[in-house]
């Protein structure tokens, strides 16, 4: 019988359990072998929409008519659509941890993840205040000395005590700078707990009629919070092949997703323009979570070729180009595209690095907010911006008390 995380991730790593940690939870409210059982009659039933094609099956039940959601290829990959789409694969480093990275200060990916929190304005006021810790604590009369590796190395033991990335295979923060998880190159192994987007679904979902809102996923078994859902499949477009398809009838934007991450990289960039001009709207419009509109990405288009910032050359961003790429699963998708929008969001959105550190590139993967009785609808917040969509207007039905009643 274990009784916290630690050791029950050191006993399964000890003994190459074939077992991961991500199969556990502590969270005695979870009942997890009780499964969610629709009261209601089901027209269609269906075992595995992803025919065998996904980790795990997802069902698809819908007990308002007889209708299947409009055909699509279902895909567990990013596929970019166009051959001018190359993600930088070669300058991605492994760490060389022989303990599973449970030393997190030690590990070189870990240690990405924490450079991007010290880097990032998310985290100004904390990252300060451990500054001020440090300094507190070293000898200021001798200015002989330099500090920066001891202060470095202060900051990582800090930021690992505060949980920031994946504890017990859960994670119970977002980290707006993004995750940089184990990757190909790491002497690391798939028992290393710095590793979960990588292995894909692994939880048991539904897919079913809203009615009010098209169809929508829910949980078949209650999750614990922090919980990784999915990340979200489809074809890379870059901002032509978005205006186009965005702005053509048949497909439209529904199932777009910005690969924006670059821009929530920016803050001295955006900050640097006129509050007025016309390209920071359309610029600060376009936060990380955010579902992009045709109309925002053709204003961006419009506007995106600025100089970099100095923060952008210091995080060296400005090594790839200013474009803003965006996900497209009308086509070609997975379960996520059928996640709905909702004020009061059960689930959120975390940048993730795999196998490419690339910033225009990350994994946009889901994970539960809190924990999450079976049977619930799990839901995002889009954060679209109202009335950016001219003669567009669409009006929420997510039913929350906070509910802010137009999605558009
Ligand atoms: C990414 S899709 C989600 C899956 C979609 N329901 C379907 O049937 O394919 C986004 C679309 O779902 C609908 N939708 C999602 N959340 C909604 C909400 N809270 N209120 C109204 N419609 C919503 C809107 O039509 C939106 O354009």
């Amino acid at each position: 019988m274990f009784t916290d995380g630690e050791r029950l991730h050191a006993f399964l790593y000890q003994t190459q359990s074939l077992l991961s940690i991500r199969q556990f939870t502590f969270d005695m409210n979870c009942r997890v072998t009780q499964k969610f059982i629709s009261p209601n009659t089901a027209f269609v039933n269906l075992e595995d929409y992803t025919s065998g094609k996904d980790n795990v099956p997802i069902m698809l039940v819908n007990e308002i008519d007889s209708k299947l959601p409009k055909p699509f290829d279902y895909v567990t990959e990013r596929i970019p659509l166009t051959s001018d789409i190359v993600m930088d694969k070669e300058s991605i480093k492994g760490c060389s941890c022989l303990d599973g990275c449970i030393d997190t200060t030690k590990c070189a990916c870990w240690q990405k993840t924490y450079d991007g929190i010290i880097q990032s304005h998310y985290y100004e006021d904390l990252i300060g205040s451990l500054k001020d810790l440090f300094q507190q604590s070293i000898d200021i009369e001798d200015d002989t000395i330099d500090h920066t590796e001891e202060m470095r190395l202060f900051l990582y033991d800090a930021l690992s005590k505060r949980n920031f990335g994946y504890k017990h295979g859960r994670l119970l923060e977002k980290i707006h700078s993004g995750i940089y998880e184990c990757n190909g190159k790491c002497k690391c192994d798939s028992r290393c707990i710095n590793r979960c987007v990588q292995f894909g679904l692994n939880t048991l979902l539904q897919i079913f009629n809203t009615s009010e809102k098209g169809w929508g996923v829910r949980t078949l078994y209650d999750l614990p919070a922090g919980t990784f859902l999915s990340f979200y499949a489809g074809e890379i477009l870059n901002d032509e092949d978005a205006n186009r398809r965005g702005t053509e009838k048949s497909m439209g934007d529904v199932y777009f997703t910005a690969l924006d991450f670059i821009t929530s990289l920016k803050p001295t960039f955006l900050q640097k323009k006129s509050k007025t001009s016309q390209s920071d709207e359309h610029m600060s419009m376009l936060n990380e979570d955010h579902q992009l509109t045709s109309n925002e990405l053709y204003n961006l288009q419009l506007n995106g070729n600025k100089q970099p910032s100095t923060e952008e050359k210091h995080r060296g961003l400005s090594n790839y180009d200013s474009g803003v790429y965006v996900m497209d699963a009308h086509y070609k998708g997975n379960v996520s595209r059928f996640y709905n929008h909702s004020c009061s969001p059960n689930v959120f959105v975390q940048n993730v690095f795999v196998e490419t550190w690339d910033v225009r590139f990350p994994w946009v993967a889901f994970y539960t907010t809190s924990s999450i009785k079976a049977g619930t609808e799990l839901v995002w917040d889009y954060s679209y911006e109202v009335d950016t969509v001219e003669n567009r207007v669409l009006h929420c039905r997510c039913g929350s008390d906070e509910c802010r009643h137009r999605l558009l």
